[in-house]
């Protein structure tokens, strides 16, 4: 365990303190403090290059923090700063998992294998990494029962359970989106972040992923950090949403909050400074993002 000197409350599961990110001349992120609390679902909006991957990607250890702090607030107490572990840690260690903007499914496996391949770290653990444990001596046999009923609650509650015997690949773009997130919550995360999940989706699709993922929220208590660029998802389903403009935070708050933010309605418009004052008066008049 990493233990962190950072201060919070039990409600809140991850924060992020004064995190910045340069690619050479370019300052992604510019300290940029947030925070996301336990059993709610969190998007993370802007407009295009805002910096919302680049976030991801700190937190789930893809990129090294320029600086900052990421702290990652298990529920038995303990705490990570995932901007020290390696991405494999903060799966395993911290509990966070993620799907990507592109799905990287294992496309010639059939839907349940992805869940099972999900569950390989507990499964070799089981067999003690030996043939004998494969065999099925010792506790291996358990898990890799415990293993398919875990991919089968999955399953039903992603609407999969009709395909489980169909390569991955075959399924809907809408299928293969809801089975990307099956298999992340087959890892048995306390943090699931999404980038962006609703994109290409139809509306019909976009219902099951906000029923899928409202029942990730509410069934499991597990937190949700969500990026995403359809409004309709974001103000269905967040509890709570920040909104990044080049790498800063410029709104932190309920959707009705955000929607309703002048600087968020500007930032969204493309309008300069010296516009905004407009914006907010029309704002003030009525209008809403
Ligand atoms: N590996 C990298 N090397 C150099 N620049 C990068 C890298 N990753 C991101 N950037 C730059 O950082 C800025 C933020 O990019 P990022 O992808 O985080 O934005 P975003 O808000 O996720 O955008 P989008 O909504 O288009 O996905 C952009 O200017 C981008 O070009």
């Amino acid at each position: 365990m990493t233990s962190g000197n950072t201060t919070m409350t039990r409600d809140t599961i991850l924060k992020v303190e004064h995190l910045s990110m340069r690619f050479g001349g370019l300052m992604a992120i510019n300290d940029l403090s947030l925070e996301a609390r336990r059993g709610e679902i969190t998007a993370l909006i802007g407009p295009n290059g805002a910096g919302k991957t680049t976030v991801f990607n700190c937190i789930t250890g893809f990129y090294k923090p320029t600086m900052g702090m990421i702290t990652m607030n298990r529920r038995n107490g303990e705490q990570h700063l995932l901007e020290r572990l390696s991405d494999f840690e903060i799966t395993k260690k911290a509990k966070v998992a993620r799907t990507f903007q592109n799905i990287r499914l294992f496309s010639g496996l059939t839907v349940l294998e992805n869940l099972l391949v999900a569950q390989h770290n507990k499964l070799m653990k089981a067999s003690g990494y030996t043939v004998m444990g494969l065999l099925g001596i010792g506790s291996y046999k358990r898990e890799a029962e415990g293993s398919i009923e875990l991919a089968r609650q999955w399953l039903e509650k992603a609407d999969l359970i009709d395909r489980a015997d169909d390569p991955a690949g075959d399924l809907p773009y809408g299928a293969q989106r809801r089975l990307e997130i099956a298999r992340a919550m087959c890892t048995g995360p306390e943090l699931l972040c999404l980038d962006e999940p609703a994109a290409g989706l139809n509306p019909k699709e976009s219902l099951a992923l906000n029923t899928l993922l409202n029942s990730i929220r509410d069934e499991t208590g597990t937190s949700i950090l969500l990026i995403e660029h359809d409004m309709s998802v974001v103000m269905e389903i967040s509890d709570h949403v920040v909104v990044l403009e080049y790498g800063q935070k410029i709104s932190d708050g309920t959707p009705d909050h955000v929607k309703n933010d002048p600087k968020v309605i500007a930032a969204y418009l493309g309008v300069d400074d010296d516009e905004l004052e407009e914006v907010m008066h029309e704002e003030l008049d009525g209008g809403s993002l």
